[in-house]
C-alpha cells in the first residue's frame, strides 16, 4: 500500500533528521560552552561603555535561544517517529488534473527548512480541509487567498511505535465509529488530546482567531476544555512572533484538574502553559490585608451543611453588581473620610493646604485615592530637585512619605471594609490585628475589589492570552476583577448546568456588559463523553432536554440504597473494575468533604488500592479514587459511584448530575 511505503520512508527520514539535530544540538552546547569560557576570560578586558560586554551576552543569548528551538523541535520529530501522521487528504485544485496529497501530523515535517513539507501540521490552512469536508467541492484559506477545488479522497491512520495500526479511506466524514472507538477505550489520569478526531463544530472554534473573547456554552462533556486546549495550541502555531506559551493563563478550578490537563500541550510539542485558580491569585494579593482567607470550597461546605438562607442571600449579594454599584457609591463619598489634608513645608518648598486641596481633589484626581499620596509626593520631590538641581537621597524621600501618608486617616482595606459593611448595615468583619484576621469566603472578592479601586490594580499585561474553564462558577464581581486585569484576548468555556447552586447561573447574560462588545458566543450540544444510559439519566437529573449524543452505549445506571455506610463500601468494593484487565480509573463522589474521608478510611481498612483527593491534593492517579463532588469537575473516570443521599435537595441534586456527567462507562448511585 502506498501509504505503508510512505510510513517507511517517513521513519527513515525523521529518524536521520533526528541524528542530524542531534549533532547541530551537541555543536551549539559546544559553541556556547566556548562562549562562556571567552567571556570570562575577557570581561575584564572588554571596553568600558559595556558594548562589547552587551554584544557578548547577545550573541550568547541568541546561541542559548536557538539551541532551545532545536531541542524543542527535536522533541517534537521524536514524538512524530511514533506516530507521524494520523491524517490524509487529496485535493485537486480547481484548474489541475492531479490531486495533490498531504499527510497530515502532529507537526510539519520536511527534509529541510523551505522544502515542501512531507507532513503538514494538523494546524495547517491545508489541514482544515480534513476536519471541515467529506469527499467533493472544498477550500480553505491560504495566506494568499481562499484555495478552491474538491477533495478526491480522504485516509485515516492509526500509528503506533511506527507501525500501521489501521488506515482506511473514509467518505464519510470523521466517522463516528472511530470516535466511538477513541471514546470506548479506558479513561486515563490525563486528558487526551483530539487531534485525529477533532469535529467539524470544534475544529470552527479551534481556529477561530477573529473573535477577541470567545465564550464556549457545552454540555456536559461535549469537549470544551480538549477544544480550548487545542485553541491554544493553533493560536501559538500561528502567532509565534507575539504569543509565547509562557504568556497564556489558563484560570483552573484546582491543581488536581491543572495537571489533569497539562498534557495536552506538550503531548501537542507546545510548551506548557501557566495555570492557576483565581481564589489563589486572589490570597496573594490579599497578603498584606489579611494572612488567610476561607477558599470557594468552605463555601459549598458550609451550603450542604445547611446555611441560613439570608447568610445565602447576603454572600450572593455581595457578589452581584448591586454590590459593586453601592460600593462605587461608598467610594465617592470616601475620599472625604479617608484624608485630612494640610500643608507641608520641606526645606524652602511649601505647599499650602489649599495647594494640597487642588493637588488631591484636582490634579491628581485619575489616580486611585490610595495610591494618590504618593503621587502627589513624587510630584513634590520632583519640584523640589527641578528648583534645587539637587537630588534627594532615598532616606529623605522615605521621610516625606511618611509625612504625606501621614494625611490619611488610615490606609488598612480592612478597616475600609468595615465601613463599607457598616454603612450597608451588614455583620462587620471582627475588629482585630493583622495576625488574627480571617476572611470569609463572601468577602474576599469585594475586600480585592476595593483594594484595586483604592490603590489601582496591577494590570497583568504579559498575559496575552487568558482561558477562564468552569465560566459558571465565577461571579459578576469575580468577571469585573478579571476586566481590571486583563484586557487581552480570552476563551471562556463552561456549562450553564454545571453550576454549583440550585440555580443554574447563566454568565453569558451578563459577560457583554462586563467584557464589552467583542464578544462571541458559540454552544456547543452534542456531548462524547458519557454513554447513552448515563447521559440520559444525568439529564433527568440537571433537567436539561435532549442532548445530542455519539451513540456510544453501555451498562443501565444501577440505583441502589443501602441501610448503613458500610454496607454500601463493601458493594463499592465489589463493583470496582479497576486493574491489570479491567479500568484505569473509577470514583466514588460524595457530596461533602466529610463523608469522603469516612468512606477513603473504610476503603482503607480493606485494601490500600486508595487514593484520595481533597483541596490540598496535586494530581489523581490510576485506579480507585475517592473525592467530592466539586473536586471532580472537569475530571473523568471509567465507573463512578455517586454516594448520595436518600433525600434530595436542589443542591445534592446538582452534586449528583455534575457526579453523573463525570462516568465514562459506568455509573452506580448508592445511597444511604
Ligand atoms: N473530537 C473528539 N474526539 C475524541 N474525543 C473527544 C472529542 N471531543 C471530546 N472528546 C472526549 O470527550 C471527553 C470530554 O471532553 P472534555 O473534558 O474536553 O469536555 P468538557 O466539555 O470540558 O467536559 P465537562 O464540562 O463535562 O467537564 C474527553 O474524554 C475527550 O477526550
Amino acid at each position: 500500500m502506498e501509504s505503508m511505503n510512505f510510513l517507511d520512508e517517513i521513519i527513515e527520514k525523521l529518524t536521520k533528521k533526528i541524528a542530524q539535530m542531534d549533532e547541530e544540538i551537541t555543536a551549539g552546547q559546544k559553541d556556547i560552552e566556548s562562549m562562556h569560557e571567552y567571556y570570562w576570560e575577557n570581561y575584564t578586558e572588554m571596553d568600558q561603555y559595556g558594548y562589547e560586554d552587551y554584544d557578548n551576552q547577545q550573541a550568547l543569548l541568541q546561541r542559548v535561544n536557538a539551541n532551545q528551538d532545536s531541542l524543542r523541535l527535536k522533541a517534537r520529530y521524536e514524538k512524530m517517529l511514533d506516530s507521524p501522521f494520523f491524517g490524509r487528504v487529496d485535493f485537486c485544485y480547481d484548474g489541475d488534473d492531479e490531486p495533490e496529497v498531504f499527510y497530515i501530523g502532529i507537526g510539519n515535517f520536511a527534509e529541510e527548512a523551505g522544502k515542501v513539507p512531507l507532513i503538514y501540521d494538523w494546524r495547517a490552512p491545508v489541514s482544515g480541509l480534513f476536519y471541515d469536508y467529506d469527499k467533493g467541492p472544498a477550500f480553505y484559506e491560504a495566506p494568499a487567498g481562499k484555495l478552491e477545488g474538491e477533495i478526491t479522497s480522504k485516509w485515516q491512520y492509526k500509528i503506533r511505535r511506527g507501525k500501521l495500526v489501521y488506515g482506511f479511506e473514509s467518505d464519510v466524514k470523521i466517522d463516528d465509529e472511530i470516535l466511538k472507538q477513541e471514546l470506548g477505550t479506558n479513561s486515563d489520569v490525563q486528558l487526551k488530546n483530539i487531534v485525529r478526531t477533532i469535529q467539524k463544530e470544534q475544529n470552527a472554534i479551534i481556529r477561530n482567531t477573529n473573535d477577541k473573547i470567545l465564550v464556549i456554552q457545552g454540555a456536559a462533556g461535549s469537549g470544551k476544555t480538549s477544544v480550548a486546549l487545542h485553541r491554544i495550541a493553533y493560536l501559538l502555531y500561528h502567532d509565534r512572533k507575539h504569543l509565547k506559551s509562557s504568556s497564556i493563563l489558563v484560570l483552573s478550578p484546582n491543581s488536581v484538574f491543572s495537571d489533569y490537563i497539562s498534557h495536552i500541550l506538550p503531548e501537542l510539542g507546545e510548551e506548557n502553559i501557566r495555570e492557576m485558580s483565581l481564589d489563589l491569585f486572589a490570597y496573594r494579593e490579599l497578603k498584606k490585608i489579611v494572612p488567610d482567607c476561607e477558599d470557594r470550597y468552605h463555601q459549598i461546605e458550609h451550603r450542604l451543611a445547611g446555611m441560613d438562607e439570608a447568610d445565602w442571600k447576603r454572600c450572593q449579594w455581595k457578589q452581584s453588581r448591586d454590590c459593586i454599584g453601592a460600593m462605587e457609591g461608598f467610594l465617592a463619598q470616601l475620599e472625604e473620610w479617608l484624608v485630612n489634608l494640610k500643608g507641608v513645608h520641606f526645606r524652602g518648598l511649601e505647599k499650602t493646604e489649599e495647594e494640597m486641596i487642588r493637588l488631591f481633589y484636582f490634579k491628581f484626581q485619575e489616580v486611585p485615592v490610595l495610591a494618590r499620596m504618593g503621587a502627589i509626593m513624587e510630584y513634590f520631590v520632583d519640584e523640589y530637585e527641578t528648583r534645587y538641581s539637587t537630588e534627594l537621597s532615598e532616606e529623605e524621600v522615605e521621610k516625606l512619605r511618611t509625612k504625606f501618608n501621614a494625611m490619611y486617616t488610615t490606609v488598612d482595606v480592612y478597616k475600609i471594609y468595615n465601613w463599607f459593611l457598616e454603612e450597608q448595615g451588614l455583620p462587620l468583619l471582627p475588629d482585630v490585628p493583622y495576625d488574627r484576621r480571617y476572611l470569609s469566603y463572601e468577602d474576599v472578592y469585594p475586600v480585592l475589589y476595593l483594594k484595586y479601586r483604592l490603590e489601582g490594580a496591577g494590570r497583568q499585561d504579559q498575559i496575552r492570552h487568558l482561558v477562564v474553564d468552569e465560566m459558571q462558577d465565577y461571579s459578576y464581581l469575580q468577571y469585573t476583577i478579571l476586566s481590571l486585569l486583563f484586557s487581552c484576548p480570552m476563551t471562556i468555556l463552561g456549562d450553564r448546568a454545571q453550576t454549583m447552586e440550585e440555580e443554574q447561573n447563566d454568565v453569558t447574560q451578563f459577560l457583554p456588559q462586563i467584557l464589552g462588545k467583542h464578544f462571541r458566543k458559540i454552544e456547543m450540544n452534542k456531548s462524547y463523553r458519557n454513554t447513552v444510559e448515563i447521559a440520559r439519566y444525568a439529564e433527568t437529573l440537571g433537567g436539561i432536554k435532549e442532548t445530542d449524543l455519539l451513540d456510544r452505549h453501555g451498562k443501565a445506571v444501577e440505583e441502589a440504597e443501602f441501610s448503613s455506610g458500610e454496607e454500601r463500601t463493601s458493594q463499592i468494593l465489589k463493583q470496582v473494575k479497576t486493574g491489570p484487565d479491567g479500568y484505569e480509573t473509577a470514583a466514588v463522589l460524595t457530596m461533602t468533604e466529610q463523608e469522603a474521608k469516612e468512606i477513603y478510611e473504610n476503603i482503607r481498612e480493606k485494601t490500600d488500592q486508595v487514593h484520595y483527593i481533597d483541596r490540598d491534593s496535586s494530581r489523581f492517579g490510576r485506579g480507585l479514587t475517592v473525592t467530592t463532588f466539586y473536586m471532580a469537575k472537569g475530571l473523568e473516570f471509567d465507573q463512578v459511584f455517586t454516594a448520595a443521599c436518600k433525600e434530595q435537595t436542589g443542591l445534592t441534586r446538582q452534586a449528583e448530575y455534575i457526579c453523573a456527567t463525570r462516568a465514562l462507562h459506568e455509573l452506580y448511585v448508592y445511597r444511604v
